[in-house]
C-alpha cells in the first residue's frame, strides 16, 4: 500500500505538487492520470525518495522509502526509459541491481525471461530500441519479487504487442495482491488496464476513485434511438421519465440519470414494443475515459493549444 498525506513540493515559486493526499491499495491496478505538468512524476519520485517533499509525507507499507532495508525487495519502479549504465549489458546492469540489494542472482535470468530479453541479455542498452529500454525497465522493478511497483508511462515506445504485454503483467501482478499505481497518458489502454483511478491537475487531487465511477460521474452516457415515428416514440418514452432530445443524423438521444445505458436502452425497447412503435436502431453509448478525463481536467491544463 502506498499512502500520501499532504505531500507538497514547490521549486522556487512553482507548486508542482499541492497538499495531496490518497493511498493506492493492493490487488488493484490504480492509474494515475493528469495533463503535462500536473505534478506526477514529482509525486512518484517523492514517493521513491528521489525528491524530497517541501512538505508531508509518502508512506510505502508505512514507511518511508529512504527507511526501507533492500528497498528493492518492497517498491519496484519503471520511471524513465533508458536510465542505466550504457556501457553494462543488460544481464550485468540487473546482476550489479542484485548485488547491491542482497538478491538472488538466479533471479537474473528469471526477469529477463519474464520480460522476453533473454536473447539480448549480453547486449549493451545502447543499440536498445526504446521498447527494449522499457523492458529492462521493467525487469528492474521486478528483479526484488517487490509487492508495491509503480510504473511511469510504461508503454511509452512500445509496439502493440508490447502494450498488450504490459497490460497483462499489470493486471496480473495486481490479481496477485501487489499494489500496482501506474502512470500514462494513453486513455484507451488506461481504461482497458485499471480499477481506479488517482486524478490530478495542476499539483492537486482532482478524482480517487473506481474506473466506473470516474468515467459516470464526468461523462455523458445515453442511448441512440432511430424511428420513423420519433413523435410517438417521445410520447412513449416521456411517460416513462425518460427525456429524449433530437440528436445528429435524425437520431434521438435518451437520457436518465442515473439508469446506465444497457438498463435504459432495455427500458426504450420494451416502452417501444409496448406502443407498437417500430425501432431502426437502439444503441446503449458508453462514454469514454478520454471524454471523462477531458471534462474534468479542462481548464486545469498548463500549456493548451487554440483550436482551429
Ligand atoms: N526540478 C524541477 N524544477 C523546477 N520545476 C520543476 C522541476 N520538476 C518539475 N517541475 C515542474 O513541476 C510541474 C510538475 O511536473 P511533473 O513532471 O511532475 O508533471 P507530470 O504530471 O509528470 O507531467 P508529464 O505528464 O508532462 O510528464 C511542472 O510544471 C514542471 O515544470
Amino acid at each position: 500500500m502506498i499512502e500520501v498525506r499532504g505531500l507538497t513540493k514547490r521549486y522556487g515559486p512553482k507548486t508542482a505538487v499541492d497538499g495531496l493526499s490518497f493511498a493506492v491499495r493492493p490487488g488493484l491496478v490504480t492509474g494515475f492520470l493528469g495533463p503535462n505538468g500536473a505534478g506526477k512524476s514529482t509525486t512518484m519520485r517523492m514517493i521513491l525518495g528521489l525528491d524530497h517533499p517541501t512538505s508531508g509525507t509518502a508512506l510505502i507499507d508505512g514507511r518511508r522509502y529512504d527507511r526501507l532495508r533492500r528497498p528493492l525487495t518492497r517498491i519496484g519502479a519503471l520511471l524513465e526509459a533508458k536510465a542505466v549504465h550504457p556501457g553494462r549489458t543488460a544481464r550485468r546492469h540487473l546482476t550489479w541491481l542484485a548485488q547491491s540489494n542482497g538478491i538472488p542472482p538466479g533471479r537474473v535470468g528469471e526477469v529477463l525471461d519474464l520480460v522476453g530479453l533473454e536473447s539480448v541479455a549480453r547486449k549493451r542498452p545502447r543499440g536498445f530500441s526504446l521498447g527494449m529500454g522499457q523492458r529492462l525497465g521493467i525487469a528492474a522493478a521486478l528483479l526484488g519479487d517487490p509487492r508495491v511497483l509503480i510504473f511511469d508511462e510504461p508503454v511509452n515506445g512500445l509496439d502493440p504487442e508490447g502494450i498488450h504485454w504490459v497490460r497483462h503483467l499489470m493486471k496480473r501482478l495486481a490479481a496477485d495482491g501487489r499494489t500496482v499505481f501506474v502512470s500514462s497518458h494513453l486513455m484507451s489502454e488506461m481504461a482497458l488496464t485499471a480499477d481506479h483511478l488517482v486524478v490530478i491537475g495542476q499539483g492537486r487531487l482532482l478524482a480517487d476513485t473506481s474506473m466506473a465511477r470516474f468515467i459516470a460521474e464526468n461523462a455523458r452516457t445515453f442511448v441512440r434511438v432511430r424511428t420513423p415515428e420519433p413523435e410517438r416514440l417521445r410520447d412513449a418514452l416521456a411517460t416513462a421519465g425518460i427525456e429524449a432530445r433530437q440528436g445528429p443524423e435524425g437520431a434521438l438521444e435518451a437520457e436518465r440519470p442515473p439508469a446506465g445505458p444497457a438498463e435504459l436502452a432495455a427500458r426504450i425497447g420494451e416502452l417501444a414494443a409496448e406502443r407498437g412503435v417500430v425501432l431502426h436502431e437502439l444503441s446503449p453509448q458508453r462514454a469514454s475515459l478520454e471524454e471523462a478525463f477531458m471534462r474534468l481536467t479542462h481548464g486545469r491544463v498548463e500549456y493548451q493549444a487554440r483550436e482551429g
